[in-house]
């Protein structure tokens, strides 16, 4: 089944007084202390959530936290409510559950404009099991359902597919719908030459997606712990590199894949090898083909970054997914902070350029380039699934264009 683009928006609905059921991704790391380590879902989610304000919506805003069995403290939505109220200039409303009367009793009560925050979805199995009944007391609160969620649309929850079941219309966020411009419709319509920089641990857990992006793009370029099962599929010495030995024929059968579809496939020249894997390992730069016995690739080499940086000057459209190397170890996150400056480089003369959730979020975060992107996606595996070309169930259950 194609992906799903054109999905219903917000668009010039009546909003006044409406009752207002919003899912967004929430979903953000908090730390020992119960503080938010990182608020960028909590702001991807304020334009939606403005703008349902502006129009004097109630909003009752729905998300998960985590991955709990049941009710779990730790996972309460509570500690966002102080930054979500300075972010959107409101003091935000906390309920104690996300159904039944309490809920309904603080939705109603609220002003045109008000919004209140429910307590986790997945503190009910019922959730995570897509259960109608659970679906529909979530439904019930609302006149109106908006699915902002993007992070989550890869799961086919109560509060992301099954409520669509009760309650429509049931429209995509700006955030949903901005997430499917790039992740879609960039990719299906790319400016042209359209490059594919594919990194992270394994060839495993990348192959849809490469599969995929052979049939798309004009270059693709791959880095990170995956190589190594190129290399040796090529007969080279990989040392202790990370190998997928079962994947070995895959490798081979990939390369093969993108000579036919004429798809200029670039593997680095140069490797930093390390001692062992640590932060502080025992480093030196060697040629790919001759990887030493005791040795293993934890990022790649000045030359392939060179070669890798001059492919990506003649490039128009680029789509990142996975590290080059290591790069929560400082001394192998130089392949990586180099892909991610070229690309803030190349954004601004131009190039659209589209980082794909997960660790290279987090690497171009850490390089403190995330705003200099054309779109950086807030989902990993939501990312990762529409990459591949799979139908993401949040937003195939969203109303048509
Ligand atoms: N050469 C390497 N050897 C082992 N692990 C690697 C290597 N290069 C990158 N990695 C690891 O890959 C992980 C990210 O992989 P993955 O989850 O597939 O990426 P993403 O989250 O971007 O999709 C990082 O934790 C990184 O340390
Ligand atoms: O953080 C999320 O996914 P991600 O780590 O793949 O980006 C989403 O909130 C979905 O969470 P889940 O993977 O527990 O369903």
């Amino acid at each position: 089944m194609p992906t799903k683009r054109s999905v219903g928006t917000l668009g010039e609905k009546d909003l006044s007084g409406k009752k207002v059921l919003l899912r967004a991704d929430l979903n953000v790391p908090l730390d020992d202390g119960q503080r938010i380590a990182d608020d960028n879902r909590i702001r991807a989610s304020v334009p939606t959530i403005n703008f349902l304000m502006g129009k004097g919506a109630k909003l009752i805003l729905a998300s998960h936290l985590g991955r709990p069995k049941g009710v779990t403290p730790k996972y309460s939505l509570k500690p966002l409510v102080p930054r979500l109220s300075e972010l959107l200039g409101v003091d935000v409303v906390m309920a104690n559950d996300c159904i039944g009367e309490e809920v309904e009793k603080l939705a109603t009560a609220l002003p045109d404009g008000g919004v209140l925050l429910l307590e986790n979805v997945r503190f009910y199995k019922e959730e995570e099991k897509n259960d109608p009944e659970f679906a529909k007391k979530l439904a019930s609160v609302a006149d109106l359902y908006v699915n902002d969620a993007f992070g989550t649309a890869h799961r086919a929850h109560a509060s992301t597919e099954g409520v669509t079941k009760y309650l429509r219309p049931a429209v995509a966020g700006f955030l949903m719908q901005k997430e499917l411009d790039y992740l879609v419709g960039a990719v299906a319509n790319p400016k042209k030459p359209f490059a594919a920089i594919v990194g992270g641990s394994k060839v495993s857990t990348k192959i849809g997606v490469i599969e995929s992006l052979l049939s798309k793009v004009d270059i693709l370029i791959l880095g990170g712990g995956m190589i190594y099962t190129f290399y040796k599929a090529q007969g080279y010495a990989v040392g202790k590199s990370l190998v997928e030995e079962d994947k070995l024929e895959l490798a081979n059968s990939l390369t093969e894949m993108a000579k036919s579809k004429g798809v200029s496939l670039l593997l680095p020249t140069d490797i930093v090898v390390a001692d062992n894997f640590a932060a502080d390992a025992e480093s030196k730069i060697v040629p790919a083909s001759a990887i030493p016995d005791a040795w293993m690739g934890l990022d790649i080499g000045p030359d392939s970054i060179k070669k890798f940086s001059e492919t990506l000057d003649t490039t128009k459209t680029v789509i990142w997914n996975g590290p080059m190397g290591v790069f929560e170890f400082e001394k192998f996150a130089a392949g990586t902070d180099a892909i991610a400056k070229k690309l803030a480089d190349i954004t601004a003369k131009g190039v659209t350029t589209i980082i794909g959730g997960g660790d290279s979020v987090a690497a171009v975060e850490k390089a403190g380039l995330a705003s200099k992107m054309s779109h950086i996606s807030t989902g990993g595996g939501a990312s990762l699934e529409l990459l591949e070309g799979k139908t993401l169930p949040g937003v195939l259950a969203l109303d048509d264009a």
